[in-house]
């Protein structure tokens, strides 16, 4: 029974407030409650404006929260730092901008993301002893990023680049895997392509994931759970053969036309 065992991660009572004490102040996330297992692989639908974004920059601590509590494995980390919750937590964005070094080489960005939380990580040493592994990483992606490991990240393609991305958000299994339409900026075959081998390399790592995505298809196929926010809140949480059973059209007489 899930119930009887402890969450990976918990958000109790969570209220987001943006521009909090000022005359524009608005709460986002509104008492939002929700209980994460490890292995879970949990996809999240919502509207625009919903404050999906919002509920991962909470957990994440880009934003901190106005009252409520965030844990992870018991351990309160609300007040935490960014910083340190990157040592547990990673993150790939929409932009394929966004995840990696331009100027460094792909061998050097993937090396860069194994001494996360490293000081000395910068220096980059024993580059030539993790090659064979960066290798394989990349050449699991199946997308030619293993053929352009001393290419500098600028020049890949989006979706070389979105593969890097994740598999640098993912080389140290991170407790907590955020993806935030990490393959939105894509065309639909690259895009297919980088969530199929997500969804491959978050089961063979046992990964526990939150997938933020408008596809209902992808929504509907990958993971063992589905979410829905809505304006600030859980209004949909099913997992297992209830998710299983779900169907498109169930879930668009739920919450309208959300694609
Ligand atoms: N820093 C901010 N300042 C002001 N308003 C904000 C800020 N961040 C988010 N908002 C507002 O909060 C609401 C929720 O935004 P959020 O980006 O979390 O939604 P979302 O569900 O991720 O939307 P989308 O699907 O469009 O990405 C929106 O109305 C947005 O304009």
């Amino acid at each position: 029974m899930t119930s009887a065992k402890q969450p990976l991660l918990e958000l109790k009572n969570v209220t987001t407030v943006v521009n909090d004490h000022t005359p524009a102040a608005k709460a986002i996330l509104k008492q939002l409650n929700l209980k994460i297992y490890a292995g879970d692989f949990i996809t999240v639908l919502g509207p625009n404006g919903a404050g999906k974004s919002t509920f991962f920059n909470s957990i994440a601590g880009t934003l901190p929260i106005k009252s409520g509590q965030i844990l992870l494995q018991g351990k309160n980390i609300t007040h935490l730092s960014v910083e340190k919750r990157a040592k547990f937590i990673s993150r790939v964005f929409q932009d394929p901008k966004m995840g990696t070094a331009p100027r460094m080489t792909v061998a050097e960005n993937l090396l860069l993301a194994t001494k996360r939380g490293q000081i000395r990580g910068l220096k980059l040493r024993g580059l030539k002893a993790q090659l064979p592994r960066l290798h394989s990483l990349a050449a699991s992606m199946n997308n030619g990023l293993v053929d352009r490991m001393q290419t500098a990240t600028e020049n890949l393609s989006g979706g070389q680049r979105q593969a890097l991305s994740f598999l640098m958000a993912t080389i140290q299994q991170p407790e907590l895997l955020l993806l935030d339409e990490h393959t939105a900026a894509l065309d639909p075959k690259t895009s297919a392509q980088l969530m199929q081998q997500t969804n491959e390399r978050i089961l063979q790592e046992k990964l526990t994931c939150l997938m933020i995505t408008h596809h209902l298809d992808d929504a509907l196929r990958y993971g063992n759970r589905l979410l829905v926010l809505d304006d600030g809140k859980i209004v949909f949480d099913v997992r297992d053969q209830q998710k299983q059973q779900l169907t498109k059209q169930k879930l668009l007489e739920f919450f309208g036309d959300i694609e």
